[in-house]
């Protein structure tokens, strides 16, 4: 049944005078208004409904700090994130170390493929820069070649088992620095990994993988332990070290790790230690969160800690996330001064690493967001300083101070101290620890003391609000 709407209004209320229907309004007038004011209505509720679910997201993260691991790719990110879980969601992490299986693998059997791909560039002479006086690769390396072509199997089969793709392409070298030659980096999507993990989650036994997984892991496993004698061969022949240096052949940093661990790897009921899950490399595409409980306390908040990926090309993920999180924690690997970016050559990683530390002093978003810098790979700076490195060869700022680690890493803490300074648009206090990430013994030390500091800063400007 039509009915009609009468409007009374109060000539005196301003408001209703507005809101009143024109006089001598035609029906079809009348219908048109009604159309505008329901559709008016609805974007309304709309907008209300908004806010309200908006809301509720704010209340539920009422009480949760938010932390975001910042830095370069490969500057140990989710290395950091790996070490958090380790110490402060242990139940979850023994139950997915299973899974690291298959990468552990995959970047083993990815590091003798790149040493036998350089054997194969080196014998073949692709290279018109080859020296006349390198060592002439015979035979003899020939067979390793031979022997070992069942690997590539290997690598596409882990590929596939992971949903893994592969990505950056490594360029040709164009100076004197260590090389991003080597195979293209891998990749798995963050649903496709979590897929995998919760497929392997929960099986009857938690030391394999699930049933499906568990062939491709032992022919795999079984190819390596075939093959290991001559990895191991290829991997301690001085001139085959000495043909990837000159080579600037780019192997990542764990494979030391794992190829000196080979004996240990391929074993049927291999089981990955907390080691070898930290070492393994997976890189990361979209944004990782993880939920983390780091104090026992009932009103303790909890935390979520953001990990993304670092390459350049993701780097414009980030921006999303710099007005709501609580803390940043920058890795700057500082090993990396005669290193180059992986996506562009042009660019020295340590320079790189310095760009983004200052954009992220300088972000006014983050202007009142704790900062934290981990000065991470010191390991491996300590190891490229005994094997005579010469830093200033790099970085010609550093003058003729002396060419050890600790002078080098005070230097370098001074420079991104002296940018949290003169960049911030207003002063804070940023907590610098010198770190290898890998190293958990110091690790759990470190994390302690940034998970007070983060804490008590928490604290003090949720009492100012
Ligand atoms: N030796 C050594 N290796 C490290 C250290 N930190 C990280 N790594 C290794 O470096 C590799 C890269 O570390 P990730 O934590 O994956 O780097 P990321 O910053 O997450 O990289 P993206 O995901 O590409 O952004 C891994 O193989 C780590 O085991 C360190 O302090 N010392
Ligand atoms: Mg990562």
């Amino acid at each position: 049944m039509a009915f009609s709407v009468v409007f009374h209004h109060d000539a005196t209320d301003p408001l209703a005078v507005i809101s009143a229907p024109p006089p001598n309004e035609s029906s079809h007038e009348r219908a048109a208004r009604e159309e505008r004011e329901a559709e008016a209505q609805r974007i309304s509720d709309l907008i209300d409904d908004e806010i309200r679910a908006e809301r509720a997201i704010r209340k539920k993260e009422e009480g949760i700090v938010k932390i975001l691991l910042l830095g370069q790719s490969e500057s140990g990110k989710s290395t950091t994130l790996k070490n958090f879980r380790m110490r402060f969601a242990r139940d979850r992490w023994i139950e997915e170390r299973a899974s690291w299986r298959a990468v552990i693998l995959l970047n083993l059997v990815r590091s003798a493929n790149t040493i036998l791909d350089a054997l194969s560039r080196e014998m073949d002479n692709v290279d018109p820069d080859e020296q006349d006086d390198a060592f002439k690769f015979d035979d003899y390396y020939r067979q390793y070649k031979v022997r070992l072509t069942p690997l590539q199997v290997v690598e596409s089969n882990l590929k596939r088992l992971l949903g893994a793709t592969e990505d950056i392409q490594p360029r040709k070298q164009i100076s004197p620095t260590i090389a991003p030659c080597g195979s293209p980096e891998f990749f798995v999507r963050s649903r496709t990994w979590r897929n995998f993990i919760q497929t392997t989650r929960g099986t009857e036994s938690p030391r394999h993988s699930c049933q499906q997984d568990l062939p491709i892991l032992l022919d795999s496993t079984d190819v390596i332990a075939n093959g290991k004698d001559d990895i191991k061969a290829l991997w301690r022949d001085s001139h085959i070290q000495a043909m990837l240096w000159r080579r600037k052949t780019r192997l990542e940093d764990s494979a030391g790790f794992f190829l000196d661990s080979i004996d240990r790897l391929s074993v049927r009921d291999y089981e990955p230690t907390d080691d070898d899950v930290l070492r393994a490399r997976l890189r990361t595409l979209d944004i990782q969160e993880h939920d983390l409980i780091v104090d026992d306390k009932t009103d303790a908040p909890k935390w979520k800690i953001f990990d993304v990926g670092g390459s350049r090309t993701q780097r414009h993920a980030w921006l999303p996330y710099f007005d709501q999180v609580n803390a940043v924690i920058f890795l700057a690997p500082i090993s990396c001064f005669d290193e180059r970016l992986l996506e562009d050559p042009r660019i020295n990683r340590l320079e790189d690493s310095f760009i983004l530390w200052k954009a992220i002093c300088s972000s006014k978003l983050l202007s009142r967001t704790v900062l934290i810098l981990f000065l991470n790979k010191m390991d491996i700076l300590e190891e490229k300083i005994r094997n005579g490195v010469t830093v200033k060869r790099y970085l010609p700022s550093y003058g003729d101070r002396p060419n050890e680690t600790n002078d080098v890493v005070k230097y370098l803490r001074q420079k991104f101290k002296d940018t949290v300074r003169y960049c911030s648009p207003e002063p804070r206090v940023c907590h610098i620890y010198p770190t290898s990430v890998i190293d958990t013994k110091n690790m759990s030390v470190t994390l302690i003391s940034v998970r007070d500091g983060i804490l008590r800063e928490y604290l003090k400007r949720a009492d100012l609000f």
